[in-house]
């Protein structure tokens, strides 16, 4: 699904050079679950950005689909982030002004989805979250854990390849972190692909495979089942 070979990130700022990604090679298939783990500082977000076409490597290759991706060309790298990827952030980045039924409509409206079809699948995918007796609330109104379920429906709705989830969970109790880990999981089970940055030691089990960066390079790659596997197991 994605693929980057000898991937570098080198941020400048006033004449101070930080070297935060150092020749990653890393393959994401159809399917994964990966958590990306390891200490502060240590460039997962840098590479979850880069692998969500957030953000543009200072060099190395990238491939969407086996096709070399040529980041120059910014029309290519925003049709492939609106039709295929979605991002769950955090600090959920829900729009207060819109309520969780249209905050979920956003991404298909940006994708010139016609409206009957809008509704239709707004309503499936707040059912798949639990969402469907809220959709008419404004983000306030609903709880932590409830806002990031929005977040995954929003995510959901165009139906994407991969999924990003920078620290989903990092917002929220153990609870309803927990709840939000299952939601994934059950998603991953279902066929979607996730790649996840977590500190979390227990939220990595739910992954498939968990890789371990230190000083910007992979140091350790774990594959693994699943726990949502193993307690059905
Ligand atoms: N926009 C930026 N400008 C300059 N330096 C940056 C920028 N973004 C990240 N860095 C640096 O790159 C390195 C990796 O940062 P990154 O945010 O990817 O780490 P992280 O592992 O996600 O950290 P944390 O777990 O604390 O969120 C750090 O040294 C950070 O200071």
């Amino acid at each position: 699904m994605i693929s980057v070979q000898q991937l570098s990130r080198v941020f400048t700022t006033d004449d101070v050079e930080t070297s935060a990604l150092n020749q990653i090679n890393l393959q994401v298939s159809k399917g994964d679950f990966i958590a990306i783990m390891g200490p502060s500082g240590c460039g997962k977000s840098t590479l979850l950005n880069i692998l969500g076409l957030l953000d543009k490597p200072s060099s190395g290759d990238y491939f969407f689909q086996d096709k070399r991706l040529r980041f120059a060309q910014q029309g290519q790298v925003e049709r492939i982030r609106r039709q295929h990827f979605g991002y769950i952030f955090q600090s959920f980045n829900l729009i207060d002004s819109l309520t969780v039924a249209e905050n979920v409509e956003l991404p298909l409206i940006y994708q010139g989805v016609a409206a009957s079809e809008r509704a239709k699948r707004v309503k499936q995918v707040l059912a798949k979250t639990s969402m469907d007796h809220r959709a008419s609330h404004f983000p306030k109104q609903l709880s932590g854990g409830q806002q990031q379920r929005v977040a995954v429906a929003r995510a959901l709705v165009i139906e994407p390849a991969v999924i990003f989830a920078d620290e989903p969970t990092g917002n929220l109790d153990t609870r309803n972190g927990h709840d939000v880990m299952n939601l994934l999981a059950e998603l991953n089970e279902q066929g979607s692909t996730i790649v996840m940055v977590t500190h979390s030691e227990s939220h990595a089990t739910y992954g498939s495979r968990v890789i371990e960066l230190l000083d910007g390079e992979i140091v350790k790659e774990t594959r693994q089942q699943p726990m949502m596997e193993l307690a059905r197991a």
